[in-house]
Order: C-alpha cells, then structure tokens, then sequence
C-alpha cells in the first residue's frame, strides 16, 4: 500500500485506524495526532507534505461535540471546514489523495427512507452544517478526494453512545432514551477497514460515498441491544425527542443508502447488531 498520512489519530476513528492497519500490516502509514499535526496551521502541514509526500491522506481530524458546536460557531467552523480546506489544498498541490470522513447530520432529517448522496443535504445544527462546509470547500478544491458520510460511530475508544450507555446502566436505575430519531449505528473499526478497502481498490471513482453499517434502528432500539448483549439491567424508557432537551437538534431520520459505496467497492458491510456484539464483548473484556 502506498504511503498513508492520517489527521486526527488520536481520536475515535484514528485509534481505529491504527488497530486494523496493525492487524493488516500495513506499514506505509503515519499517524499523526493534533499536537504533532495541527490542520490550522498551514506552514506546519506544508513542512509535513514535503517530507512525506503521501499517497493518500485520512482526515479524522473534526470538531466532534455537537451540542457545543451551537456554543463555539467559530471554533468548529474553523476545524471542520477551514481544516479540510487546508488539507484539500495541500492535496491538490502535493498530488495526494484525500479520504475525508463527514455525517448523516448534515441532513435535515424530515425524509423518512434512505437518503443518496444526491438527496438536498440542510443540516439544522451547526456541527452539521459546519461539516457540510467542509464537504463543499473539499470539492471546491480538489478531484482527487473520497468524502464518506458515515453515522452514529462507536468502538471501544474515545467517546460515543455506547460506552456512555454500559457507564449509565451500571450507574442508574432508569434511563430514558429517545425513541423518535432513526438511523444506523456504524462501528469504527468497521469503517476503518472500508477505508483501507478503499485504498487497496482505489478505481479512481472520486467523490461522496455513503457509509454506515447495514440496518435500522431508534436510539432507544441501540441502547436495549447494548443493554442486553452487555447483560446490564436496568429500566430503559423510550421517549420523544421533544422531551429530552439539549443544545443541538438532531435529525429525525438520517438512515443513509449505501447502493453506491458497494456498487463501487464492494465488501459486505456487517449488519449494526452483529458488530456491537463484537464491540460490547471488547468492553466487556477490558473491565
Ligand atoms: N463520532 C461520531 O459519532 C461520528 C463522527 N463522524 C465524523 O467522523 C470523523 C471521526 O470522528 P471521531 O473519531 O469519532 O471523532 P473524535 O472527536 O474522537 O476525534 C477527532 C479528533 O480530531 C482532533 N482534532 C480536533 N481539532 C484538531 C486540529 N485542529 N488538528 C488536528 N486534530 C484535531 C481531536 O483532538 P482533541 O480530542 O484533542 O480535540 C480528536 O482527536 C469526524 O470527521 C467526525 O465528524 C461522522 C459521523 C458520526
Ligand atoms: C445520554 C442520553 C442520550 N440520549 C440521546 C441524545 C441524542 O439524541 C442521542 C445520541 O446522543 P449522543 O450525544 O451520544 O450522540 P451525538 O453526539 O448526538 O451523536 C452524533 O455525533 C456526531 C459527531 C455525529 O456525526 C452523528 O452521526 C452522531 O453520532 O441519544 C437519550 O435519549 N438519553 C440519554 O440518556
């Protein structure tokens, strides 16, 4: 494989990332967290470019905290669209191909059946929007880059509604969990190894991909599964989104339509339950 620069390898998906390139052999590849690679600073990835002139670069590198994205406009515009630009244009003038991970949150959520990637994306939060931005400034810029809108990601690192769910369970009677929001949990490390998929069978097919795993589910449909593979008791209640206020909107229904990510690449994409009972077993065996 090529050589492999990945942005934002301390976070959820890069950790990711480095697990199955491990399990894969693959070499070529560097990660690079935010304090040695920060996507702001320009002169800094320039000086990165020209020592390692990559093949491919991943973009994992995001401002990720939706409800205080409503709070901090800025400081997510900044990562999640002036940093993929910067990436995109460093791309182009290195040659590199950019991989660029976006979300099912940049739509709207009022479609109730999976949504292509030509369907009209209106994000109603500003990650969201903030992410689109970045789509849009990625292929403004740059032919060569494979923008994947997944959702719902989890693993057994970083933050994410699983492990928030086995801490809650254990700690609460009751929980009370949204009912009214649909779409399809994705496990990183699934996502991880589409990613290198792609590069291994890079066609030159550029452009937006959609990616989650296969299925459909509530929130509340996510945290039961959780709660029963884990084996944590503990009374779930579902609720309507209107009851369970936060900062940020979320969408309705952001379940995304895969035909063109595996009429182009291939690979079967594991059903949501069969990988969260891998991932619950991982869990369940660090504690
Ligand atoms: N998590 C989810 O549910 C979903 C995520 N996505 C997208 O997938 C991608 C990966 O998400 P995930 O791994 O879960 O997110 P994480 O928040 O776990 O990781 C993002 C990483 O980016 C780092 N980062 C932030 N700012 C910069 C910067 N200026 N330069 C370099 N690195 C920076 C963060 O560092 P620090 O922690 O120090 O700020 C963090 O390590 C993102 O693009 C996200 O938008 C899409 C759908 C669902
Ligand atoms: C903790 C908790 C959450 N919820 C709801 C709130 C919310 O609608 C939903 C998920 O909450 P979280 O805050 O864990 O997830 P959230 O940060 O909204 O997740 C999103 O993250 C970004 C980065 C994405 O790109 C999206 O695809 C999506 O994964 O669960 C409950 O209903 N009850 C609860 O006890």
């Amino acid at each position: 494989m090529s050589k492999i620069i990945v942005f934002g390898a301390s976070g959820q998906l890069g950790a990711c990332l480095k697990v199955v390139s491990e399990k894969q052999n693959i070499s070529d590849i560097n990660f690079l967290p935010e304090e040695q690679a920060n996507i702001l600073d320009v002169a800094g990835l320039e000086a990165i470019f020209k020592s390692e002139t990559p093949a491919y670069c991943i973009n994992c590198a995001a401002y990720t905290a939706v409800d205080k994205a409503e709070d901090e406009v800025d400081l997510a515009r900044r990562i999640n669209r002036d940093g993929a630009e910067n990436l995109a244009t460093l791309c182009k003038q290195f040659n590199a191909t950019l991989i660029h991970i976006s979300t099912d949150f940049v739509f709207e959520g009022n479609l109730a059946r999976p949504l292509t990637e030509l369907d009209e994306a209106r994000p109603i939060n500003v990650y969201g929007l903030t992410k689109l931005e970045g789509e849009h400034a990625i292929e403004s810029i740059l032919n060569k880059y494979y923008i994947l809108r997944t959702s719902w990601l989890y693993s057994e690192f970083g933050n994410n509604f699983v492990k928030t769910m086995m801490r809650l369970g254990a700690e609460k009677d009751e929980l009370r969990i949204i009912a009214d929001q649909i779409g399809t949990p994705t496990y990183a490390i699934d996502l991880a190894h589409y990613i290198f998929h792609i590069i291994e069978n890079d066609n030159a097919q550029y452009g937006l991909y959609h990616y989650s795993n296969e299925g459909v589910c509530s929130w509340y449909d996510f945290a039961k599964a959780i709660f029963d593979i884990a084996d944590i008791k503990v009374n779930t209640l579902p609720i309507r989104g209107v009851e369970y206020v936060t900062k940020a909107i979320r969408p309705g229904f952001s379940v995304m339509d895969k035909s063109k990510v595996k009429g182009t690449f291939g690979l079967e994409i594991p059903y949501w339950r069969d990988s969260l009972v891998e991932c619950v077993g991982k869990l369940k065996s660090q504690n």
